[in-house]
């Protein structure tokens, strides 16, 4: 592991610890090295004793992109509700000003990258379910694997403050080193048991669902997107490897997350983009309307030619084009999509999926597209606010982080936010999942119900406890 670059560290080091000194201010030395490969599971794994509770894992759905932490260097969090996207964002950019960064590699997601995400509303009361995550949560990490298109990169980041010393450099390199020594292929081994599933009040849920669709009838909302809670007892601690492991070996097409804080950790497979921006290119993704895979070929083409013409699911998801199209439209010069939407076929599931692209205007930064998306109505409904309010007022379940913008952004303003579905905050041996869909005014509380258990499967299925 010694290379040139270390000279490089060591140096950036003692200039970061005179500019800390000059400023009276903390100052980021971040290094970026080209390593060969390592399994990105491998990795995170080989971080567990030291780092539990201070690692993400991010997988993009083509498999081109990998990023997992360990450690923090510096965390970036607010309870604010209003203009928070922006508060982050300059908080980000406050960060890296001062910063040393050696990074002669022109790759995304190499040197600093804020890894996290937001809550779903952050005027919503909050619950202790979620107490370990606040509305606008973000991690620097200390030591950080990427791959971009096959090429794998290593990034160190240290804060140096004006009362360090030598010694950090010292430090780091051997906690590196000791990390890297310690890498050895991951095999999940013992599964758990499921002891207890509690699905959470599901009858009052289906009574919300039929009063939300009495209003839809009659008031000016459109769509509602209701959720409702999952909780799981297992026998021992779950393996949050393990449960990676089997996200990645059944939900390839989806981005696979995960994100430690204090000891719990949100963990999916979400299939919903809801922003990537590469310079200036811009992609999003307009997933909305649902229906079963069918158990042979013939019947899976049928289910999805029905729900490539069913009206109901249709409606459902043209909210959610007709808004992205004309988020896009404001904060973009060309948008591109598709007149009628396709099938996007997950393990589990099939949905309408019409994806979205466009070159941003000079000043879109990508948390400010975050902003005047989040949330689309294919979590929140429309029109936006008012939706948002019902589902406040309505809804029984504290959506935390389910439902709401997660991702990366580079120190280039580079990166890419899922939409947070198909999740779970695991606890310990427990673990709460989340499954909400679009209601609209042809909605009816027990196939809505069922369509929940279908978007429950992937991380029931992931944390043992459905077989399929
Ligand atoms: C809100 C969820 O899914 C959304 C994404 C795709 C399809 C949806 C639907 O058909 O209702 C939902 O809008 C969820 O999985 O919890
Ligand atoms: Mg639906």
């Amino acid at each position: 592991m010694v290379t040139i670059q270390d000279t490089e560290l060591k140096e950036g080091i003692q200039e970061a610890i005179e500019r800390a000194k000059s400023l009276s201010k903390p100052v980021l030395v971040s290094e970026v090295q080209k390593i060969n490969h390592i399994d990105p599971l491998s990795f995170y794994a080989a971080g567990k004793s030291r780092f539990f509770g201070e690692r993400f894992f991010w997988k993009d759905p083509s498999g081109e992109t990998y990023i997992i932490g360990l450690g923090i260097c510096k965390q970036i969090q607010s309870d604010q509700s209003t203009g928070r996207f922006n508060h982050v964002e300059k908080e980000w950019k406050r960060f890296i000003n001062n910063s040393i960064i050696f990074n002669p590699y022109d790759k995304n997601a190499t040197g600093p990258v804020m890894f996290g995400g937001f809550s779903f509303d952050p005027l919503k009361r909050k619950t202790k379910l979620w107490s370990k995550y606040s509305d606008s949560l973000f991690h620097v990490p200390t030591y950080m694997y990427s791959e971009m298109n096959g090429q794998a990169f290593l990034t160190t980041n240290v804060v140096c403050t004006q009362h360090d010393g030598d010694s950090l450099f010292e430090k780091i390199v051997a906690e590196r080193g000791m990390i890297m020594a310690s890498i050895s292929d991951y095999h999940p081994e013992n599964a758990n048991t499921l002891q207890e599933e509690a699905d959470i009040n599901p009858e009052k849920w289906m009574e919300t669902v039929d009063a939300v669709v009495d209003e839809l009838k009659s008031g000016s909302l459109k769509k509602v997107v209701l959720a409702r809670e999952s909780r799981l007892i297992y026998d021992k601690p779950i393996e949050i490897e393990r449960v990676l492991w089997n996200l990645m070996e059944m939900q390839r097409e989806s981005f696979i997350f995960a994100f430690e804080s204090n000891g719990d950790c949100f963990i999916g497979a979400s299939p919903e983009r809801l922003i990537k921006k590469y310079g200036e290119n811009v992609f999003t993704t307009c997933l909305a309307g649902s229906i079963p895979r069918g158990k042979t070929a013939e019947d899976d083409h049928i289910l999805g030619d029905a729900l490539l013409h069913d009206q109901k699911n249709l409606t459902e998801h043209q909210y959610v084009v007709d808004m992205i199209k004309e988020a896009m439209e404001e904060s973009c010069s060309e948008v591109e999509l598709p007149d009628e939407p396709q099938l996007m076929k997950m393990r589990d599931i099939q949905h309408l999926y019409t994806p979205v692209i466009g070159k941003t205007k000079r000043d879109a930064s990508l948390l400010a597209l975050v902003d005047r998306l989040h949330p689309t109505p294919a979590l929140g409904g429309l029109p936006k606010r008012e939706a948002v309010e019902k589902i406040r007022e309505v809804e029984e379940l504290d959506r935390g982080f389910y439902a709401a913008p997660l991702g990366w952004m580079d120190f280039r303003g580079n990166g890419e936010y899922a939409v947070a579905i198909r999740s779970g905050l695991i606890q310990g041996n427990e673990a709460s999942l989340f499954a909400g869909c679009g209601v609209v005014q042809d909605s009816n509380a027990e196939s809505e119900y069922q369509e929940t258990k279908i978007k429950f499967r992937p991380m029931l299925t992931a944390l043992g406890g459905y077989e399929k």
